[in-house]
């Protein structure tokens, strides 16, 4: 696939991924996109399809993954979740870096891909505040909260494998991780960039 090098965004549920996305794609707009991906999870209220997510029937999903039409797809916390090809290649088509949010077997997999992006694992400070911003975010019933920290305590496990991410931030002040992705992604920035005005 063609275009700016990806950028993989993983960690727990709740360490901070799409505000941070958020942040980057308003203060660069147009400059990076989203890859939307498929979920059999229900909208959260505010979501809107084919912005946040796909959001399809198991059946659908199932379908899609035997038509191969997924780059990778995992089960997580009771839900499938996946990366359609055509996601990735609809924001690859208009030259912006392309911003993958999926979990540690979304990684995984990716690794056995060509994309070859940039890979970096967001986390939270401590457990403890993970589960405190989940909560207070609300969005999660009692139990897929509990599936959710329990995906965090293995993930933040398998994190530590030396070589697996490009940069691990810590979201503990969001101003200062905001500024160590920008930092992070800077090259890419430039470079993609300096290709848009040329
Ligand atoms: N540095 C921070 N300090 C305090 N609260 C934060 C910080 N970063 C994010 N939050 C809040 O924590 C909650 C979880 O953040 P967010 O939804 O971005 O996480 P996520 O990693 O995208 O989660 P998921 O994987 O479930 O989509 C949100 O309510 C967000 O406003
Ligand atoms: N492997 C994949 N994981 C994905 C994908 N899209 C999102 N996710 C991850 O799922 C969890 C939960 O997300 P939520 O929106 O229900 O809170 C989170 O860790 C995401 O990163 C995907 O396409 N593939």
């Amino acid at each position: 696939m063609a275009g700016p090098r990806p950028v993989v965004l993983t960690g727990p549920s709740g360490a901070g991924k799409s505000t941070l996305l958020k942040m980057l794609m308003r203060e660069y707009e147009g400059l990076f996109g989203f890859s939307v991906s498929h979920t059999t999870r229900k909208p959260r209220p505010g979501e809107v399809h084919g912005k946040d997510y796909h959001f399809v029937t198991l059946e659908d999903m199932k379908k899609g993954v035997e038509r191969g039409d997924f780059i990778e797809h995992a089960v997580f916390s009771g839900n499938m979740y996946g990366t359609s090809t055509a996601a990735v290649q609809a924001v690859q088509a208009n030259n912006q870096i392309c911003i993958l949010d999926i979990d540690m077997q979304g990684v995984k997999s990716i690794k056995k891909t060509r994309l070859n992006p940039i890979y970096i694992s967001i986390h939270p400070p401590s457990v403890q505040i993970l589960e405190k911003r989940l909560r207070d975010r609300n969005t999660e019933s009692e139990e897929s909260l509990q599936k959710r920290l329990n995906a965090a305590i293995a993930d933040l496990e398998i994190s530590k494998e030396p070589g697996l991410f490009d940069a691990i931030i810590v979201n503990d002040d969001l101003e200062e991780a905001y500024t160590k992705l920008k930092g992070i992604l800077g090259e890419e920035i430039k470079q993609t960039q300096s290709n848009k005005n040329s």
